[in-house]
């Protein structure tokens, strides 16, 4: 199965955590699960917090934002009957809220979920957990709204 990301337009496939055309990015890959989003990532030892074995908060921000984007894009395929390989709609990240529950470890393979919570037009909101094995380390809910298309001259 293809990643989410992979299918991205190729002018939009530049972005640094996930995006498949930026050579130096995190290429965080998304996939659909059933009627859930999954990733995987392993944080390397350079994207520490501040306290030891702990990843840097912004680095959780980034992984639950690129896969935001990602789950809000297909959840939207998916209400709208297409399938990915017909192309997706472009979301970005309108807010993004988080919970940072419990530390998430450096160079462990860490799971972030996605799930859809409603749709309005637009709008897409997404439930984010990012796990440890078993451990909860940070939820988040995100909205994500579709761009519009470039009017046409
Ligand atoms: C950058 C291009 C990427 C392309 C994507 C594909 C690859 C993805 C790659 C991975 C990316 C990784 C992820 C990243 O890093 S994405 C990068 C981080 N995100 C951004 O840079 C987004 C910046 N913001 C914008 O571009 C615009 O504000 C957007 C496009 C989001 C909306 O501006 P637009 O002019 O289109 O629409 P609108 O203003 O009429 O709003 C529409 C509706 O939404 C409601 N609303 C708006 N904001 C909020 C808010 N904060 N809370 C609550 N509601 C909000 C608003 O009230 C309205 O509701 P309604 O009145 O209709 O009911």
């Amino acid at each position: 199965m293809k990643a989410i990301q992979d299918l991205y337009a190729a002018e939009y496939a530049h972005c640094f955590g996930c995006g498949p055309r930026n050579a130096g990015g995190h290429h965080l890959k998304s996939y659909v699960d059933g009627d859930r989003t999954i990733a995987h990532f392993t944080a390397e030892a350079c994207y520490s917090g501040g306290v030891p074995n702990q990843l840097y908060g912004g680095m959780i921000a980034s992984l639950l934002d690129c896969h935001g984007t990602a789950s809000a894009a297909a959840f939207l395929n998916q209400q709208r009957g297409r399938t990915p390989e017909l192309g997706l709609p472009r979301c970005v990240t309108a807010s993004l809220r988080i919970d940072f529950k419990r530390p998430a470890p450096l160079e462990t393979q860490l799971t972030i979920t996605g799930a859809l919570q409603s749709i309005d037009r637009r709008k897409v909101w997404v439930a984010l957990h990012l796990h440890a094995g078993e451990q909860l380390c940070a939820t988040g809910e995100m909205l994500a709204i579709e761009l519009q298309e470039p009017a046409q001259s």
